[in-house]
């Protein structure tokens, strides 16, 4: 049998090729709510896992974590084990005034403000999604936000309002902690990804506010949650995605 991998503590017996990534642990059960025949795998660490499927196609869902060096480990692990496609279902803060809560931003490409990033590629790689499964998040969610994001790695720095002040003129949409990297290992690795994140804080309000929000289920926010699960449970069932 095929030895688990260190931290996700999976092998490739489980014979899956897609994947949904969270970052909160609590999220995967979320998304297993939205699933049938789901059957818990493992939890070591942040790297809670299921297995299920969705109009007949199975799917992993696995947690990463907060930050770049985790989901890194997450994105590696998975290689090992066969995953080809993965779709990161995440959180962020807007950076643009007319983006509401709950509204969905799609990266079309990302700022790789994360510090593991640039040990892997100079820091003028792209960060990019597979162009296919961008535009499947297009037909399928027209009214998302499409557009640059910033992944950071620092959530309560002193220089955040400035930094983010900053990326904003020069049109990003919103900020998260993993897109970055999760993007550069998948044309690093020959995977395909996408990353959908929900607005949980509105540019320049309280950030931690935000996310609180989202931990205690409320409403608007949670509803954003639901409909990037959905986006994405319908781009992975799809054919040839
Ligand atoms: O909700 P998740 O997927 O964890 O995403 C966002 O939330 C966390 C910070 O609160 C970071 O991981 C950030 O990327
Ligand atoms: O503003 C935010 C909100 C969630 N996650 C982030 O990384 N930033």
């Amino acid at each position: 049998m095929a030895e688990k991998q260190a931290h996700i503590q999976l092998d490739s017996s489980i014979q899956v090729q897609k994947a949904i990534l969270v970052g909160d642990p609590a999220r995967v059960d979320k998304v297993g709510a939205m699933m049938d025949h789901v059957q818990p795998l493992a939890y070591n660490r942040e790297f809670k896992s299921i297995k299920g499927s969705y109009r007949g196609e199975e799917l992993l869902v696995i947690s990463t974590g907060i930050g770049a060096p985790s989901a890194a480990i997450a994105m590696e692990e998975l290689h090992h084990i066969g995953i080809t496609t993965v779709i990161r279902v995440g959180s962020c803060g807007s950076m643009q005034k007319n983006i509401p809560l709950g509204a969905l931003i799609i990266a079309t490409g990302t700022v790789r403000d994360d510090g593991l990033g640039s040990k892997y590629v100079p820091s003028i790689y792209p960060a990019i999604p597979d162009p296919d499964l961008l535009q499947r998040a297009k037909k399928h969610y027209p009214e998302g936000y499409f557009g640059i994001t910033r992944a950071h790695d620092g959530f309560y720095m002193d220089n955040n309002e400035a930094v983010e002040q900053e990326w904003s003129q020069y049109g990003v949409l919103g900020g998260d902690m993993e897109t970055s990297i999760i993007f550069v290992l998948g044309t690093l690795r020959k995977m395909k990804t996408l990353s959908i994140l929900n607005n949980v804080v509105l540019y320049r309000a309280d950030l931690s506010a935000g996310v609180n929000h989202l931990v205690s289920g409320e409403n608007t926010v949670s509803k954003g949650e639901r409909a990037s699960i959905q986006l994405a449970l319908t781009i992975l069932s799809e054919q040839e995605a």
